[in-house]
């Protein structure tokens, strides 16, 4: 596997947005508060990200044809009908809810170590400058099983670990299955992507956004795409809207659905379609009044694969645009750099004249 590196670099003093918020600030520090031009601004266009009913996909062509679209369109959709029940969507919140609201030393007892991705604190920050995102994390590496650090696993609060157990095992069937739908409906044969993977990497990062009293000033978490080949992210119920897409240059909300988990391509299956499928810039703002959870899956490649543009969707209309990379190099890199738009793409680009 590909360790992460300890980091040497100094980053200062973060502060724990929730103990912050506390104090109930009138003045945001000014780590937190972004240039002018990366605020995010009120008015927002709203278009609905499409809606993907998973029951109907295994009964043929109609829907994967939809499917095929919103990965070509849009990058991302919300998935209903997705066959996880409720009760498991409502016990991973409350125990994700749990967690953050225990008291910061409890917490901090699963702190993530400077230069790592696992634990409770603020992961992509690299240096004293850096803008500071207006979230808390809590993230756990979950297959394959030598990636779990067992010491970060929360004793408190009750069921966490066996909530995260079932939760991800569900999430495992269910981003299998969507990567099938997702072959076919390039044409491909449905296990092309799952052979691919090898033994996919999951991991899942818990996002706790606290109300902040100006969001006009921050970011709950710094524009990126994914590294993954897809994510699933639930959005808790009665959380505020908080996550923004990047489409035709305006930032656009997905409105929370019921029940639904939002899916998003990621940098991975950009890559392995030769950009037909394109990773999307997304985003979180934060609200006054209100706190919110997202409880995201990612949904990877086993280190050791080496990968590229497939054949199949390389010709001389689709030039091969990205390089053969070891999904391992990636994986180091994208983590060792703070989260900036579609940037750590450019690693495997191949360079061409055209302005994509
Ligand atoms: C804070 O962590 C992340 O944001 C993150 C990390 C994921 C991982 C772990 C928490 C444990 C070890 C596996 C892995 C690195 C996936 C984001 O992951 C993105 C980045 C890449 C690359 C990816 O596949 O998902
Ligand atoms: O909280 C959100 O809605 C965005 C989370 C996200 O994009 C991520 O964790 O990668
Ligand atoms: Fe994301």
């Amino acid at each position: 596997m590909a360790p992460v590196p300890i980091s040497p670099i100094k980053v200062g003093h973060i502060d724990d947005v929730q103990e912050l918020r506390k104090h109930r600030p009138t003045v945001i520090p000014e780590r937190f508060v972004r240039d002018i031009t990366e605020r995010p601004v009120t008015a927002c266009f709203t278009r609905d990200v499409p809606v993907i009913d998973f029951s109907e996909l295994m009964k043929g062509e109609k829907e994967i044809s939809r499917l095929g679209d919103a990965c070509e369109k849009w990058g991302f959709f919300q998935v209903v009908n997705h066959g996880i029940g409720l009760d498991l969507l409502e016990r991973i919140e409350k125990v994700g809810m749990e967690f953050f609201m225990l008291p910061l030393d409890e917490k901090q007892k699963y702190a993530m170590a400077p230069g790592t991705v696992q634990g409770y604190g603020q992961a992509f920050v690299f240096s004293e400058e850096q803008k500071l995102d207006w979230c808390n994390m809590f993230a756990l590496g979950l297959e394959p099983r030598f990636i779990r650090n067992p010491k970060l696993w929360p004793k408190r609060p009750d069921h966490f670990s066996e909530t995260v157990e079932a939760y991800s095992a569900e999430i495992r069937k269910l981003c299998e299955n969507l990567l099938k739908y997702i072959a076919m409906s390039l044409g491909l044969k449905g296990s092309v992507f799952e052979e691919m993977l090898e033994s996919a990497v999951q991991a899942v990062r818990m996002n706790y956004y606290p109300p902040c009293p100006r969001p006009d000033l921050v970011l709950g978490l710094s524009p990126h795409s994914d590294g993954s080949a897809i994510t699933v992210l639930q959005q808790g119920k009665g959380s505020s809207v908080g996550l923004q897409i990047f489409k035709d240059d305006k930032w656009v909300p997905v409105l929370p659905l019921p029940n639904a988990l939002v899916i998003n391509i990621g940098d991975t299956l950009e890559v392995l379609t030769n950009g037909r499928y394109k990773s999307v810039e997304h985003r979180a703002v934060t609200h006054r009044t209100k706190d919110r959870l997202s409880i995201v899956t990612f949904y990877a490649p086993s280190y050791e694969v080496e990968l590229g543009p497939m054949p199949e969707l390389v010709d001389e209309d689709n030039p091969c645009r990205y390089k053969r990379y070891n999904h391992g190099e990636y994986n180091k890199h994208y983590l060792a750099n703070k989260l900036e738009g579609k940037k750590r793409l450019e690693f495997a680009k191949i360079q061409s004249n055209s302005s994509d």
